[in-house]
């Protein structure tokens, strides 16, 4: 008799590296064995119950973000993935081009089964979804900061109508009181929408446990798509219905990293902006000023000398953080990708300098498309997930290509997420190591280490 490797019970695709890590960390707090590459050429380590295959797709052209996560999906179907999740942010992060409908319906294509769901809630934030409309706390999505997102503002709270506007399949609504209802309920819509032809379901989400139900009526999909959370209650409906013992589960644990410490912040988000003028008050804090850069001004050599006066005693933070006029103004002026893509680029030039040079092992980096970009440029292709401590906690660690030895404490860090204090808490518990256990009975998790960071 031969004994093959077990499969993986769950493959996921996600459309950028911040929702990525997060969505590994969910699993790794489970107890769920979970590895994470980043981009297509990383090969997928046997031996995982999970794997999570980070890309940067959110705002790229459709057709280019539709051909990476059919080669993504391919990969993991090859690795014996028994469910494909795709994996986009809580609020719905796209264009009018795309592009979440186009990537949905192409895996769903590619996989079958007719039909699929759209979970982005992300309840213990606050960020909900009824009859169809997406709330943050008391707010409409389009009434939200979301509205001035530098590459995906978000003026329609209506995400049937958002998703139906990018997408060639019919898109429907799984409503709130038939969520409330339980899973059987949401069984039965679900093959009655399909049969009515509408193929794309919107769930209604309002409380962690609407998104218990959504993942046990959707554990046997070939094809789930949403935001993290809905994906960290798939482990309890694998054990209930027998793909998963209780013995397969693993403690999360991370090694101590010291070293010089620095936030690498490119998100504009409030939250972020929040975050360095508290990091500030006791660290110091840099804004690289894009409109000089454009001019010609070497920033990069500014952040490396500020760098320089400042490393290893202190904790840095370095930002391309700008007011919201300031923001617009550049936009108008070179163009919103244009601004972007300088942004990043200036980002993640910094990194490779302080990381390669100048010796930092403790980085956060806060933004999902700026943590692209700067995971790429450091050259790193897989990332060793610790455990979900809560929103925008999600530590981990990589080693550097050329440093195999040495390892880089990360964190991506979601522009909208996380306490006021995350960046200083963050560093400072990278410096200590920590296991813990897996949280299959309770979610979310409590939160052991950075009780104050959320
Ligand atoms: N001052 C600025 N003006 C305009 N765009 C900026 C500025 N600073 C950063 N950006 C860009 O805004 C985008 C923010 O996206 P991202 O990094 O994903 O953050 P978030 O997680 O908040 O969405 C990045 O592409 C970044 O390069
Ligand atoms: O919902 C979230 O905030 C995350 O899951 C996520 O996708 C983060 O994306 P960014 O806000 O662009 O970092």
């Amino acid at each position: 008799m031969t004994t093959s490797m077990p499969s993986l019970l769950f493959g996921a695709i996600a459309d950028d590296l911040t929702g990525g890590t997060e969505l590994a960390s969910m699993l790794v707090a489970r107890g769920i064995s979970t590895g994470c590459t980043v981009g297509l050429q990383a090969p997928i380590p046997s031996g995982n119950l999970a794997h999570v295959i980070l890309l940067k797709t959110r705002v790229i052209a459709a057709s280019d973000a539709v051909r990476q996560v059919l080669e993504a999906a391919d990969r993991l179907a090859e690795a014996g993935a028994r469910q494909i999740f795709f994996k986009y942010c809580a609020t719905f992060d796209s264009t009018p081009a795309g592009n979440i409908g186009p990537c949905a319906e192409a895996l769903l294509d590619r996989l079958g089964g007719g039909v699929t769901l759209f979970t982005p809630a992300l309840c213990e934030t606050g960020r909900t979804v009824y009859q169809g409309h997406m709330f943050g706390g008391a707010q409409l999505l389009a009434e939200s900061p979301k509205r001035f997102d530098p590459l995906t503002p978000m003026t329609d709270s209506n995400l049937v109508r958002v998703l139906q506007a990018q997408s060639k399949g019919r898109v429907g609504l799984v409503p709130c009181l038939t969520v409330d209802a339980g899973t059987e309920a949401i069984r039965n819509t679900i093959r009655e929408q399909s049969a009515r032809g509408e193929t794309l379901l919107i769930t209604d989400t309002i409380r962690e446990r609407d998104l218990a139900a959504i993942a046990e009526a959707a554990f046997d999909l070939p094809l789930m798509t949403g935001n993290s959370s809905v994906a960290a209650h798939l482990p309890p409906a694998w054990l209930a219905h027998g793909l998963l013992k209780t013995g397969d589960l693993v403690a999360a644990s991370l090694p101590a990293v010291n070293g010089p410490a620095m936030v690498l912040a490119g998100s504009v988000a409030d939250r972020t902006i929040e975050q360095l003028e508290r990091f500030a008050q006791s660290n110091p804090l840099l804004t690289i000023d894009l409109a000089s850069a454009f001019a010609g001004d070497d920033v990069v050599a500014e952040a490396r000398a500020f760098a320089e006066r400042h490393l290893p005693d202190a904790m840095i933070a370095i930002a391309t953080t700008a007011p919201q006029v300031t923001v617009e103004a550049l936009q108008e002026a070179h163009g919103r990708e244009t601004v972007a893509a300088r942004a990043e680029a200036i980002l993640a030039g910094i990194a490779q300098i302080l990381v390669r040079e100048l010796g930092v092992r403790r980085l956060v980096v806060a933004g999902g498309e700026t943590a692209g970009s700067v995971v790429k440029a450091l050259g790193i292709d897989r990332i060793a997930m610790g455990a979900y401590e809560g929103p925008g906690l999600s530590r981990a660690i990589a080693h550097l290509p050329g440093l195999p030895s040495d390892p880089l404490a990360l964190m991506l860090k979601s522009g909208k997420l996380g306490g006021a204090n995350i960046f200083t808490d963050v560093l400072q518990d990278m410096t200590r190591p920590s296991t813990i256990a897996p949280a299959i009975d309770t979610w979310p998790p409590t939160r052991p280490t950075t009780g104050k960071a959320s």
